[in-house]
């Protein structure tokens, strides 16, 4: 070890390091070595010197990291460019980035949301009507292919429009589905290998964008202008010096959309739907939540009804606190850095590794951090988030425009499961109306509770790109009368 550089976390061979250790639990992994080294440690991750910086000040270091220090479309395009296509997200400059985040974010308007409740609302009652797992009075059901299922049609139809989320119902299924194979962490370690699934992947790419692709045309064709949705928004938009956006950017941004729309709510859907089966007396207290606000008859949800739902905000937010599904945000070092309070310069042979969950679930931060309580979120909370340095937790945040709109530095939260700084997620608020749209309308048709009857909840599976619940996921439904 060097002199200047953080820890090495022991490992017994090159190459493997921590590997394993790391892939099988990284929170564990993380907690434990931060025990032993402090909140900044390198470890060896497939041959590559990573260093992990938790912690606020971690974050805050790797988040907000100047763009000449840190770099996130090197680590990120081999990942993401085979399956999105190119030109777009991380196979294009950080500055084109930024617009396309600006063209993205213009579509996700309260209007659009306005928009969204119903059609969210409306494939999920159908889809619980035609589904052959909710038949009859009551049942065990393996909850996560629903959720996944569920979340398709959702994010489809409000994102991408009617023509395609009818497509989702025959060919683009399985196009989705081979797309989705070339998503995995293997492919991020390994693309250079010729895994079989990845001609499937780059054929399913090609043939999606020409779907997207010919809809616009359609489109343009018609003059349409009647849906909102993101691709028309994107069709219409131009980059700096009136470039207009050609459209194999357009089919390629939207697929890489449906991807971040459909991996992140599919998991978070299906830890709610478990976390309530674990706590039958908090699905109670939402439908209670709904009746007192809304009226025993419980109308068609609108958009306007969410506000009046704070318990449905707390579910998902406490939910995003213990299963984020990104448990890990990588950047690669492009000058050495000077870590502040510490004689450590991480090198630029280095990949930095920012866990923003380990604080999510840190005692000092958090009181019984391990526990699901919904209702922390509320003010005067005996678990309520500790005042950091008389910094609260969510107010008083520095803000910075990084070319599509302000964002928060987020520099002394210690909840962050949307990141923050250049790279900070521009989906949260429609991830929002979709969770809690979808968690209103399953709590209106079912009360759950775990098969056993116990509050135990089942473990994670850090195997795939977004940490999601091991499957199968069983648990007892039964229907509302
Ligand atoms: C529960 C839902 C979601 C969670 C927890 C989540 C989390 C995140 C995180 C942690 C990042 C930062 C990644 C990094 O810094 O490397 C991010 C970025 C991003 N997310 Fe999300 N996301 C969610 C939903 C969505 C949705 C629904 C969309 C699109 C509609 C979306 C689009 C994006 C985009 C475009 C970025 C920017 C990437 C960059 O600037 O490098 N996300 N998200
Ligand atoms: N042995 C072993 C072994 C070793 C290691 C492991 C596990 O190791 C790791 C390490 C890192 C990671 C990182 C996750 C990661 C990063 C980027 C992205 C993304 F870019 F794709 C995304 O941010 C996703 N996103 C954003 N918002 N919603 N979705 C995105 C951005 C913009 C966009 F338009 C579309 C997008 F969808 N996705 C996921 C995951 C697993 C397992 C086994």
């Amino acid at each position: 070890k060097k002199p200047n550089e953080p820890p090495l976390v022991f490992h017994w061979f090159p190459i493997i390091g921590s590997t394993i250790t790391y892939g099988m639990d990284p929170p564990r992994f993380f907690k434990e070595n931060r025990e032993k080294y402090g909140d900044c440690f390198t470890f060896i991750l497939l041959g590559k010197k990573t260093t992990v910086y938790v912690g606020p000040k971690g974050n805050d270091f790797i988040l907000n990291g100047k763009i000449r220090d840190v770099n996130a479309e090197e680590i990120y395009t081999v990942l993401t460019t085979p399956v999105f296509g190119k030109d777009v997200v991380y196979d294009c400059p950080n500055s084109k980035l930024m617009e396309q985040k600006k063209f993205m974010k213009i579509a996700l308007t309260t209007d659009a949301f306005r928009q969204y409740v119903p059609i969210i609302s409306d494939e999920v009652t159908n889809y619980l009507k035609r589904s052959a797992d909710f038949k009859g009075k009551s049942g065990i059901v393996d909850i996560p292919p629903k959720m996944a299922q569920i979340t398709i049609f959702t994010a489809s139809h409000a994102l991408q429009g009617k023509e395609i989320r009818d497509k989702f119902d025959e060919t683009l299924a399985d196009l989705y589905h081979d797309l989705d194979m070339g998503f995995s962490p293997i492919n991020f370690m390994l693309h250079w290998a010729p895994l079989p699934w990845n001609n499937r992947r780059d054929y399913a790419q090609r043939t999606v964008a020409k779907i997207y692709m010919d809809t616009i045309k359609e489109r343009r064709a018609r003059g349409e202008t009647g849906a909102q949705d993101i691709m028309w928004h994107l069709m219409n938009s131009t980059y700096k010096g009136d470039v207009p956006v050609p459209d194999h950017e357009v089919a390629h941004m939207m697929i890489a959309l449906l991807m971040a729309g459909q991996h992140s709510s599919s998991s978070t859907s299906s830890w709610i739907m478990l976390r309530l089966a674990s706590r039958p007396d908090i699905m109670e207290d939402l439908y209670n939540e709904q009746v007192k606000a809304l009226g025993a008859d419980l109308p068609p949800l609108t958009y306007e009804d969410l506000a009046k739902l704070p318990l449905h905000a707390a579910i998902v937010k406490e939910t995003l606190r213990l299963h984020a599904p990104i448990h890990s945000i990588m950047r690669a070092v492009k000058t050495p850095m000077p870590v502040p309070g510490t004689k450590y310069v991480i090198p630029t042979d280095h990949v930095l590794l920012a866990a923003p969950g380990v604080s999510a679930t840190d005692e000092c931060y958090f009181p019984q951090p391990e526990l699901w309580e919904p209702r922390r979120w509320e003010k005067d909370s005996p678990l309520a988030p500790t005042i950091i340095r008389n910094v609260p937790a969510e107010e008083d945040d520095e803000k910075i425009d990084y070319g599509y709109g302000l964002v928060s530095k987020g520099a002394n939260s210690p909840y962050l499961p949307f990141g923050a700084g250049r790279h900070r997620c521009i989906g949260e608020q429609f991830a929002n109306v979709q969770l809690q749209t979808i968690t209103a309308i399953i709590v209106r048709n079912f009360k759950f509770r775990n098969v056993d009857g116990s509050d135990k909840v089942i473990g994670t599976d850090y195997a795939s790109l977004f940490s999601r619940p091991l499957e199968p996921a069983k648990i007892y439904w039964e229907r509302r009368e």
